[in-house]
């Protein structure tokens, strides 16, 4: 399995529920910094929008999304929204990207998906969502399994530079989102990796004769680079992307 949940209590509920409450005020305000931070760019440090690659992508999926780079908080904070001013609570090498994605209730929810079937580029992320819409893929039995939403849970799942450092004994956690017509679903994602040029390269210990190397080594910015050049709701995958011939 490459998902866990953890359950929180007492401190860290209330620090979650303030993370989420501030993500809910940001899509609420009138006058959000939405405009500033709208671009098509996946290089920019600071995007807001909609799918993956606002106004390019040939699919346009049923999100909002504020999404930034949070770590090392002394590089990027300063770019973070002022509005709500309760926004940038500070959060130490390696990279943390954060999606906030919000995505308002879908008249015909069967018709469209909030998010379509990825895996995430990190090392690991950790989600939390205020209503049901995760879905997560069993790739034994094909199916798609939905996440429940317990209050204060915190979902972990494994992303493809955690499949590529254990040569795929891990496998990065494929997963959807899907839609509601009653509420408006808020989620927040920390994606976890090596910092942006550090290249994720497979344990050597895992690596010999019986058991040769199964991916290609990249970075974050390879990610970014390949993001900008492929179409993920397409089925184009990073991961697919580093699997060398024999695997
Ligand atoms: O909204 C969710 O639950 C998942 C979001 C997600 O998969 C992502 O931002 O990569
Ligand atoms: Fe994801």
């Amino acid at each position: 399995m490459g998902f866990f949940q953890i359950v929180n209590h007492g401190i860290c509920q209330l620090v979650l529920g303030e993370a989420m409450s501030s993500a809910s005020n940001f899509f609420n305000l009138p006058n959000r910094d939405e405009v500033k931070f709208m671009s098509s760019d996946v290089h920019k440090p600071v995007r807001y929008g909609t799918s993956f690659k606002d106004g390019v992508d040939k699919v346009q999926f049923w999100r909002i999304v504020l999404k930034h780079y949070a770590h090392p908080s002394e590089d990027w904070i300063h770019m973070w929204p002022d509005n709500p001013s309760n926004y940038s609570n500070k959060m130490e090498d390696g990279m943390q990207v954060m999606a906030v994605n919000c995505y308002h209730p879908c008249p015909q929810p069967e018709m469209a998906l909030g998010l379509p079937p990825h895996s995430d580029y990190s090392c690991i992320t950790i989600l939390q969502q205020n209503y049901p819409g995760l879905e997560i893929m069993d790739m034994e039995e094909g199916m798609w399994g939905t996440v429940p939403e317990l209050e204060g849970a915190l979902q972990v799942h494994v992303g493809d530079h955690l499949e590529v450092l254990s040569n795929g004994l891990y496998k990065s956690v494929v997963h959807r989102v899907t839609l509601n017509s009653e509420r408006t679903r808020i989620s927040i994602a920390s994606l976890h990796s090596l910092g942006m040029d550090e290249k994720m390269e497979t344990a050597k210990e895992l690596v010999d004769e019986q058991h040769p190397k199964k991916y290609k080594e990249s970075s974050f910015r390879d990610f970014v680079n390949f993001l900008a050049t492929n179409e993920i709701a397409e089925g184009n995958s990073f991961i697919n992307s580093l699997k060398i011939n024999n695997n």
